[in-house]
């Protein structure tokens, strides 16, 4: 059965963090609780069973509980994320995951230049990448299709932090695939994949298109976020109407859901949870 973690929205939600859109001053916390309370519904009737981590209502932030971990079959990977303010929130995800049963691991600090190769063209080229930047890392900034993890870097992650995920997942059979980002907060603010792994996205929002293989342009920002629900089902935001009947010309069957007052902190449906599956 799939699972996913949620974590209940902190009542500090309108002091979210805000990069690309305008701090908002409608932000309604009751109304934020009620949206995530459907949208915890909404993946129960899908059939997922929800754990859900324990809140701190001292990170305004803290719903957005994607950013925090990242699942690879049960390979659970504590993240780092990049904005300071938020870097607490990986406590109890953390506890949550452990005691779920899955594999906990950290990212890791680079490897020393002399170990990473002897080789006079492997330290040249390895010495291009390494750098004395920390590694950060938010799950918001990791897309998986297929067997790749696309990891957007340039806002809240870094070229570092992509390549600590890489080292994590060695040994699951999946590859990063570091993907430059300046337009968006996060890399699955701008792009998502359908079940079929057609990655969906805003053109104008989109900071390069052609580096996707199988790309639909969608008509609306909020069409640009999709969960895969199964192989016949997104959940999407309801504000993307027109996205949401592309989707079902498709063959997809859409729910959809109003997820506002997330979205005036910069989130989506996305980040709302981390989902395990069992095919994944
Ligand atoms: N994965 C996501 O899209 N997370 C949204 C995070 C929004 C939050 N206000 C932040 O800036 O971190």
């Amino acid at each position: 059965m799939p699972r996913a973690f949620v974590r209940r929205p902190s009542p500090r939600l309108a002091e979210g963090l805000v990069t690309h859109v305008e701090r908002s001053d409608s932000v309604d916390a009751g109304r934020a609780l009620q949206q995530w309370e459907a949208y915890c519904a909404a993946l129960t009737t899908a059939g997922y069973a929800l754990t859900e981590v324990p809140p701190s209502p001292e990170h305004p932030d803290s719903v957005f509980v994607e950013d925090a971990l990242v699942v690879v079959g049960d390979l659970a990977v504590v993240t780092a994320p990049g904005a300071p303010e938020r870097s607490d929130e990986v406590t109890g995800v953390r506890l949550a995951a452990h005691d779920l049963g899955l594999t906990v691991v950290e990212l890791t600090e680079e490897p020393a230049l002399a170990e990473q190769s002897t080789s006079a063209e492997g330290q040249a080229s390895r010495a291009g990448q390494a750098s004395t930047e920390p590694a950060h890392l938010d799950g918001g900034d990791v897309l998986k299709v297929g067997q790749t993890l696309y990891v957007g870097v340039g806002g809240r992650t870094t070229s570092a932090g992509a390549r600590a995920l890489d080292r994590a997942v060695a040994g699951t059979g999946r590859t990063v695939t570091a993907v430059p980002i300046a337009k968006t907060l996060h890399l699955k603010s701008q792009v998502t994949a359908l079940p079929d792994g057609t990655v969906v996205g805003y053109a104008p929002l989109v900071d390069d298109v052609s580096q996707w293989p199988h790309f639909l342009e969608v008509p609306e920002p909020e069409g640009a976020h999709v969960i895969a629900l199964g192989e016949q089902t997104v959940l999407m935001s309801d504000a993307a109407p027109r996205s949401a009947q592309l989707f079902r010309s498709r063959g997809l069957e859409v729910v959809s859901l109003d997820v506002s007052e997330f979205v005036k902190v910069e989130g989506c449906v996305t980040c709302l949870s981390v989902r395990l599956h069992p095919w994944d």
